[in-house]
């Protein structure tokens, strides 16, 4: 880029006057002004201890760019685990920012905190999806060493143990083949503390699941044939409703995009949930779960929906705060999580 285009794409920056033209000349010359190079400064959001000086940082430079800078300097610090504001209570700046259209002078000064170490977020989802998965079949293919062997001589497995491992199979499946086509997730990371959280929780309670539900002396639910059916319909409707959110909110985003829109309802039934609720995907799979509930009439598996709920409608809050701060235009009839009720 020659430094005409640089300054044209400098809208911010105060350019010095182009030197005074010589009276004679044949033919008016383009004014070639001079870029301004910003000076950035970071320092520590705690301690305010300064701690790099970068000169001649070019206007168009972005976040990102200056992390990478940091980063070269600090290589334990890689760019996801900075965080860039422009006041230490502030939030962190998007690494798409640009540092020209950013309120400040010539001299910049970022504070920087460190996140912590980073995770990538497929990881995390195939990770979390994984374990589960396998934990279940071992329990369902009654590995040797799970149930006691006096247990060896009982009557094969009821159809509603079959049933529910095609369904836990079916749902882990899912997650991993959206998590590999279906997500764009705007940020590339998460917390590596998080993966230790969930992954108790998933695998934890998978095998918990998993011992009662295949155990050689487990009792089908109680009303039959009839309380399996209606359970099975609710899961399968719930996991086509969850299916049907995630493709409506991979739409809303450009591949590579990091914007975040307001979802609406779209021709598929299944997203019209959105007009009384900000993450019908939460909603459909608590739905899922309380599906799963029902057609195993198990208690562990109750434990994992209650505790599964208590933890997406947190995050649904959350969620919908944001888009409430964000989206001055944003629906009002909108719950979090439960129509009309969270
Ligand atoms: C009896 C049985 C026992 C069983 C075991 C016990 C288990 C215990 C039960 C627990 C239940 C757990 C259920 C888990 C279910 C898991 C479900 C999933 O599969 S979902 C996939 C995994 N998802 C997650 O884990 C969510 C992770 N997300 C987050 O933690 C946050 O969204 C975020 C920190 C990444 C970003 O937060 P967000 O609000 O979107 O961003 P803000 O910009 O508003 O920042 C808020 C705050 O966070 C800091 N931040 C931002 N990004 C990061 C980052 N990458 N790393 C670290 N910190 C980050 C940011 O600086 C802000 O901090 P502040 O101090 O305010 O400046
Ligand atoms: N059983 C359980 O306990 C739990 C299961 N889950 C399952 O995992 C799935 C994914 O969970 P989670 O990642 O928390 O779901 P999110 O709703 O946070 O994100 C799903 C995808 O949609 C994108 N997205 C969300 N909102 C918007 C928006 N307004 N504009 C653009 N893109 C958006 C996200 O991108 P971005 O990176 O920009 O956010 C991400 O790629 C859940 O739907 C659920 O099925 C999740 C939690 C708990």
């Amino acid at each position: 880029m020659d430094a005409l285009a640089l300054e044209a794409k400098a809208g911010k920056a105060d350019a010095a006057p182009a030197p005074a033209l010589a009276t004679k000349r044949p033919k008016p010359q383009k004014k070639a002004k001079r870029i301004v190079y910003f000076e950035v400064e970071i320092v520590d959001a705690k301690t305010k201890e300064k701690l790099l000086l970068l000169d001649k940082v070019e206007p168009t430079a972005s976040i990102l760019d200056i992390k990478s800078m940091f980063h070269k300097s600090n290589p334990q610090w890689y760019p996801a685990r900075q965080s860039l504001c422009l006041d230490p209570k502030a939030k962190s700046l998007k690494d798409e920012d640009v540092i020209q259209n950013l309120p400040v002078g010539t001299t910049a000064t970022f504070y920087f905190k460190d996140l912590g170490a980073q995770i990538a977020w497929g990881t995390v989802f195939l990770l979390e999806c994984v374990g589960p998965l396998l934990i279940y079949l071992m329990f369902f293919f009654r590995l040797p060493f799970i149930y006691s062997p006096r247990y060896d001589f009982t009557t094969p497995k009821h159809w509603v143990v079959h049933l529910a491992c095609a369904c836990h199979t079916f749902h882990y499946a899912k997650r991993i083949l959206e998590t590999m086509f279906v997500h764009r997730f705007s940020t590339g990371t998460m917390p590596l503390r998080n993966i230790f959280k969930n992954c108790s929780y998933y695998w934890f309670f998978a095998a918990w699941m998993a011992y009662y539900i295949n155990h050689p002396l487990y009792t089908p639910p109680m009303y039959g044939e009839q309380q399996v059916k209606t359970a099975l319909m609710i899961f399968l409707f719930c996991q086509l409703g969850n299916f049907s959110i995630h493709i409506a909110l991979r739409n809303l985003k450009q591949p590579g995009s990091k914007v975040k829109k307001i979802p609406y309802p779209s021709k598929n039934p299944f997203t019209w949930i959105f007009w009384v609720v900000s993450c019908p995907n939460y909603t459909y799979e608590c739905g899922s779960w309380v599906g799963f509930t029902v057609m195993t009439q198990c208690l562990p598996v109750a434990f994992f929906t209650i505790v599964g709920f208590i933890q997406m409608a947190v995050w649904a809050r959350g969620k919908h705060r944001g888009y409430l701060k964000e989206f001055r235009d944003y629906p009002t009839l909108r719950s979090s999580i439960l129509p009309f009720i969270l």
